[in-house]
């Protein structure tokens, strides 16, 4: 069997004395999408800044492609905090797509997408544009490559942070609630942008969403978060048409009952 691309080994994180991620295990295996749901609060998001690096681990281990993320290995195995170096190179790996797109306001579609690529991995300006033109294209955006992001609509504006995030090649990409900043009429475009991602396969996916729907067609496997730990974690059936837990129960009826149609 191949080396899962990600590995959370009993993570925990405290902001202060409060607990937010409790000794947490879990996998993504290779080109895996995996969908967390839960309440609001429960530790979804800091569980995938972790990974991002916007977070500092409090305990346990996080791999990335069998590499530690946040520790580095010496000559006797033992495990010390990275580097700055070492985080930055192991978390090249790793793209986010956030809520609210995060997008350079000073700087046209374009250079918004080829500013990574040419500061971090050191691409050339033209091999960079040139590759930046083609995943707009891939996100329908290529007519927009020399405006700037306020000229856009919330789901243009996200599909050009998606774009930003794919230019550079990340074996995973997390998307924290992609579509919850966005008006309802916007938010098929984003999806149907990350279910394309999805379909071509290799890319691993961790995807915080409330789109219920959209994680039983995207996702191979749901975890539900609650209080800091992953209660539950299956196929999307098993954990949307049979919670065991009380707590997946409760969560799903008044998720549903809240939903608007
Ligand atoms: N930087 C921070 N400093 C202090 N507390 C924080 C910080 N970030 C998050 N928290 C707290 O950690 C807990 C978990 O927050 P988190 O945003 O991870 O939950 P969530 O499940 O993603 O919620 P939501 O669905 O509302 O986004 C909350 O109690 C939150 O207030």
């Amino acid at each position: 069997m191949t080396e899962p691309i990600v590995k959370y080994n009993k993570v925990t994180k405290y902001f202060d004395d409060l607990q937010v991620l409790d000794k947490i295990d879990f996998e993504i295996q290779q080109g895996e999408k995996v969908a967390l749901i839960g309440p609001s609060g429960s530790g979804k998001t800091t569980f995938a800044r972790l990974l991002m690096t916007l977070e500092e681990i409090t305990d346990g281990t996080i791999e990335v492609e069998g590499e530690y993320l946040w520790h580095e290995k010496n000559e006797k195995g033992e495990l010390s905090p990275a580097s700055t170096e070492h985080l930055r190179k192991v978390r090249s790996n790793v793209g986010m797509v956030f809520q609210h797109f995060h997008l350079f306001p000073h700087m046209t579609v374009l250079e918004n997408i080829i500013e990574a690529p040419i500061t971090v991995k050191g691409k050339k300006k033209k091999e960079a544009t040139k590759q930046g033109k083609e995943i707009l294209d891939k996100v329908g955006l290529l007519d927009k490559a020399d405006v700037y992001p306020a000229q856009l609509s919330g789901g243009q504006k996200q599909r050009v942070a998606i774009a930003r995030a794919l230019v550079m090649e990340p074996k995973v990409l997390i998307f924290d609630e992609p579509t919850s900043a966005l008006d309802p009429e916007l938010v098929g475009e984003v999806l149907e942008v990350i279910k394309d991602i999805a379909d071509q396969g290799e890319t691993s996916m961790l995807l915080i969403t409330h789109e219920m729907d959209f994680a039983k067609e995207v996702a191979d496997r749901i975890a539900f978060f609650d209080d800091g730990k992953i209660v539950e974690d299956g196929s999307p059936s098993e954990i949307l048409y049979n919670p065991k837990s009380t707590r997946l129960k409760e969560f799903l009826e008044r998720f549903m009952n809240t939903q608007t149609p």
